[in-house]
């Protein structure tokens, strides 16, 4: 009997906690929705979501609330996702509505992908004046690709130029939507809005999610809050958690004391607990906001849970040299930048020394609109004068006799030519939507920049759709205005990193008088190598102080020499003028060339000063 009693107890003992008492849920999950909204830029994300917030009453009429560092409201652009959980009452019944505004731009295709992972639809809104764009179709081939449910809405139509009838005719040839689902909307007036919070309760599904199963949250979004410390924005997949528990997180295994849960509403708003299909935020003692790693998954230290798959992370794809413009503010950029880095886990920083410019950084940012935003944050926020050099995309090395990869994020730290079998360079996927007379215009600009075309279709009368496969580093600079400019502003351009391939890619170095200027080392391709290589030695030749000797100037790819400039030799003496007795004059002006002189670097015997590097190098 004795026994009997016993094997009971180890029974009920091993039964897990979450079985014993059934927790009660904030939000019964089938009255919860989660959804983002997908656009090309500039076709009103931010409007609808401030229009939502204010018709739930989430938010008071007023400015708009989703886009919130000062360089999203100078410039206009989303940066960094924000999200919102509202209530919405619908046939007499409360819903949960979680709201998740993505960024527009190619730069943050990740926060979007991240958005995608914790909704189970998406508004796809286009702009009645402009209609589909290249950013709609892809954003809407990647919320088919994760299973979302499309709700179709057509903005600006209290706009003159709209033409709604039309666009919502391209929307049902493009897109796998009915005309009948299609909502007609003016995200500033609020017209037709509350039928697409209609549509989210009554189209999409609630989270897949159970409140009886262990904890688990899957970390979206992550950020620093100054003398707080970093705030998790986790989706709560199943069980819940609340103030007073501890976390652990599954790629890192450090486990967390809670310190605070709540929702974003959209403000910070403490609750008691977080349940299964919520999305709130998670304060912990965490410090570091790179140990919050989005895409991870986090359970309770005694629980077991399966991690969450499959989440791409945020890798820079756009390297760039920082320096401060006088190197005696090295100390301060280096704390400015660090701290800013807390506040954009995306940012990767490096310190960095060149013999032509000093101490710096080389910063990885994941696109040019990033490292824009990055660089006038330190201006805004820190008030220092740096500056950033041309940016490069990073290289992949395979070496000989070796199964070893090097990543080069910068040509001065580039193997040997001797010592790699090839290299590989980093690839986009690209989108283009044109009128249909200037196709041929962006096939050539396409072929100029060695894109390799994969489809070519037309989208309703009057454009085509082109998709190729280019190399990120001719499209990360001038690629999209030139596009413009070959398009008469017409065309619109998306595109996403893609992995890498062999590529014949070289390291190209200047010689000053036979002598290789290390900072002057640059990754190209064969086939740019040449134009390259004649623009850098034309540009050191207009440059240069002129030498008291003939000055050659080379551009070497491998072992070959493939252009060259000559400067003539240059008598220049600075006292020549000071004829006579005017020896005040002659030594004040000796003094000067001297003080020019510290700021020389020599290579070999021919001097250049910072500044001409500066002029070359920076952006
Ligand atoms: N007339 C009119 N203008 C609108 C409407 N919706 C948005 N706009 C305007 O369109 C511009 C872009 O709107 P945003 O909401 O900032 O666009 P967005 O898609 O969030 O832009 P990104 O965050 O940069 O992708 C702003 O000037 C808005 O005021 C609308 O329904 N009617």
């Amino acid at each position: 009997m004795l026994k009997k009693i016993f094997k009971q107890t180890i029974q009920i003992n091993q039964i897990p906690k979450y079985f014993l008492a059934s927790p009660k849920p904030n939000f019964p999950i089938d009255k919860i929705r989660n959804f983002n909204i997908i656009a090309h830029i500039d076709h009103g994300k931010s409007t609808l979501a401030d229009r939502i917030l204010e018709m739930t009453g989430t938010i008071v009429k007023g400015e708009q609330y989703l886009d919130k560092l000062q360089v999203e409201k100078e410039r206009g652009i989303t940066v960094k996702a924000q999200t919102a959980a509202m209530t919405y009452e619908y046939k007499g019944e409360k819903y949960l509505l979680n709201l998740i505004d993505t960024p527009g731009h190619v730069d943050f295709h990740y926060e979007v992908s991240r958005s995608m992972r914790s909704c189970s639809g998406s508004l796809l809104l286009v702009d009645a004046c402009q209609g589909i764009q290249a950013q709609t179709l892809s954003n809407y081939e990647k919320a088919k690709d994760n299973g979302l449910k499309i709700i179709p809405v057509i903005n600006k139509i209290d706009m003159p130029a709209a033409h709604p009838e039309e666009v919502a005719e391209n929307m049902q040839l493009q897109f796998d939507v009915e005309k009948e689902d299609i909502h007609f909307i003016s995200a500033k007036t609020g017209v037709g809005v509350d039928g697409v919070l209609r549509a989210v309760v009554e189209k999409l599904d609630p989270p897949k999610a159970d409140i009886n199963k262990p904890f688990k949250g899957f970390l979206i979004d992550s950020w620093f809050i100054k003398d707080q410390g970093v705030v998790m924005l986790v989706q709560v997949k199943d069980g819940c958690i609340a103030k007073g528990e501890q976390i652990m997180s599954c790629a890192f295994k450090k486990r967390y004391d809670i310190f605070e849960v709540g929702i974003l509403n959209p403000e910070m708003t403490p609750q008691n607990s977080l349940t299964a299909g919520q999305v709130g935020y998670i304060f912990t003692n965490m410090k570091a906001v790179s140990d919050a790693r989005v895409g991870d998954t986090f359970h309770k230290p005694d629980e077991e849970v399966e991690p969450e798959q499959g989440f791409q992370e945020a890798r820079p794809m756009v390297f760039a040299g920082l320096y401060p413009d006088d190197p005696e503010d090295y100390m301060q950029l280096e704390k400015s930048i660090y701290k800013l880095a807390l506040t954009d886990p995306a940012v990767h920083i490096y310190k960095e020394s060149s013999a032509a410019l000093g101490n710096g950084f080389r910063c990885g940012f994941l696109g040019l609109l990033h490292m824009d935003v990055f660089k006038q944050r330190l201006d805004d926020e820190y008030n220092l004068d740096c500056f950033l050099t041309t940016p490069s995309v990073p290289y992949r090395a395979k070496l000989r006799n070796s199964q070893k990869i090097l990543e080069v994020e910068n040509a001065l730290m580039a193997p040997d030519d001797g010592l790699v079998e090839h290299y590989e360079e980093p690839l986009a996927e690209a989108t283009i939507l044109c009128p249909k007379e200037y196709v041929s215009a962006v096939m050539n600009l396409a072929d100029e920049r060695r894109g390799e075309q994969k489809e070519i279709n037309i989208v309703d009368e009057k454009r085509f759709k082109l998709k190729y496969t280019f190399p990120l580093s001719e499209i990360i600079t001038d690629f999209f205005d030139k596009l413009k400019s070959a398009t008469q502003g017409y065309a619109s351009l998306d595109y996403y990193h893609s992995g890498f391939r062999e590529a014949k890619i070289k390291k190209l170095v200047i010689l000053l008088m036979g002598e290789p200027v290390d900072s002057l080392s640059f990754m190209v391709h064969e086939r740019r190598a040449h134009d390259f290589g004649k623009n850098i030695c034309k540009k050191l030749k207009e440059k240069l102080p002129g030498q008291q000797f003939t000055v050659a100037i080379q551009a070497k790819l491998g072992s070959k020499i493939i252009a060259r400039e000559e400067i003539p030799a240059l008598r220049k003496n600075v006292t020549a003028k000071c004829y006579g007795g005017d020896y005040s004059r002659k030594k004040k002006l000796l003094e000067r060339q001297k003080e020019g002189k510290k700021n020389m670097r020599s290579i070999g015997r021919v001097q250049i000063g910072k500044d001409t590097f500066v002029d070359i190098l920076k952006n």
